[in-house]
């Protein structure tokens, strides 16, 4: 029974349509839609999908985000349902203080990944990085108890504030360089090194915690540049949140079609 899946990101909206709520479901189409063009939804690349049968999605974009998304799918006869963080779902155990104040995309990816990991062997401590807008580094161990995780900038938020902060930094992209010797490459590497390093760190913290060799995964649109230049091996991995999001469905929507 087709399936959509959607993630609201901070700046774009990516949407999925499977063949079925579970997970190894295949393909059928997907797309992405930056925010301020969610209306285009409805009468743009949704027009002629076949009508999902169930929906289920995660937003981090805020509830008015939330509502035109909504909107655009009154053109299907389909329950919009949106996942909440909470203390516990499809095996992972949120640590978070005040657990439904974790970012539904960061929960969602948790998810995804640590099925990844179990569906490669025996269960281990991950460490799970997203590169978007803002890049996130969460920690979980061999039991799936999310540990905890950092926030950061992404990287073009970092130089979008260096040039707003700074009287002279307005420079193209660079490289990322060991040794950068001009101002692009060192604005470059600067924001990936903040990355990398900050991921290092999680990994010994985890590793320490767990005394196991972490998995390493990453996801989100940016990671392929981001992971040349990790200190430890990483896997990419294409897209968690849908990942995510089909193990949630299935636990969901069941067997019923
Ligand atoms: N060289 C780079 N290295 C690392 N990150 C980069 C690089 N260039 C761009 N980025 C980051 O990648 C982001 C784009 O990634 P992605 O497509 O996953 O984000 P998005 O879809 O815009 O985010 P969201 O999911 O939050 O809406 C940019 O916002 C920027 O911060
Ligand atoms: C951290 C971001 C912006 C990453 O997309 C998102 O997950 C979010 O808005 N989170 C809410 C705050 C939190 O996770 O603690
Ligand atoms: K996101």
């Amino acid at each position: 029974m087709t399936f959509l899946a959607i993630d609201v990101g901070n700046t774009r909206l990516k949407w999925a349509l499977y063949d079925a709520h579970r997970p190894g479901a295949a393909l059928l189409a997907q797309g992405t839609e930056f925010l301020e063009h969610i209306d285009r939804l409805a009468e743009g690349s949704w027009a002629n999908l076949p009508a999902p049968k169930r929906m289920l999605g995660c937003v981090v974009a805020g509830d008015i985000a939330r509502r035109r998304v909504v909107e655009q799918m009154e053109l299907w006869d389909v329950t919009p349902q949106w996942v909440v963080p909470s203390a516990q779902e499809a095996g992972l155990t949120n640590g978070y203080d005040y657990p439904s104040r974790l970012g539904a995309d960061r929960w969602v990816a948790m998810i995804g990944a640590r099925h990844h990991v179990l569906a490669q062997g025996a269960p281990r401590p991950i460490v799970l990085v997203m590169v978007g807008t803002a890049v996130t580094v969460e920690c979980i161990d061999a039991a799936g108890n999310f540990l905890g995780g950092l926030i950061l900038p992404g990287h073009g938020i970092m130089l979008r504030a260096l040039e707003a902060g700074t009287a002279g930094l307005h420079v193209p992209t660079g490289e990322v360089r060991l040794f950068p010797t001009n101002t692009s490459d060192a604005l470059t590497s600067g924001g990936t090194y903040a990355i990398a390093g900050a991921v290092e760190r999680m990994y010994q913290h985890l590793l320490q915690r767990c005394g196991e060799e972490p998995a390493c995964l990453m996801t989100g649109g940016a990671g392929w540049k981001m992971a040349p230049s990790m200190t430890r091996p990483f896997e990419l991995v294409e897209n968690l949140i849908f990942d995510g999001l089909l193990q949630i469905a299935m636990r969901r929507f069941g067997d019923a079609d």
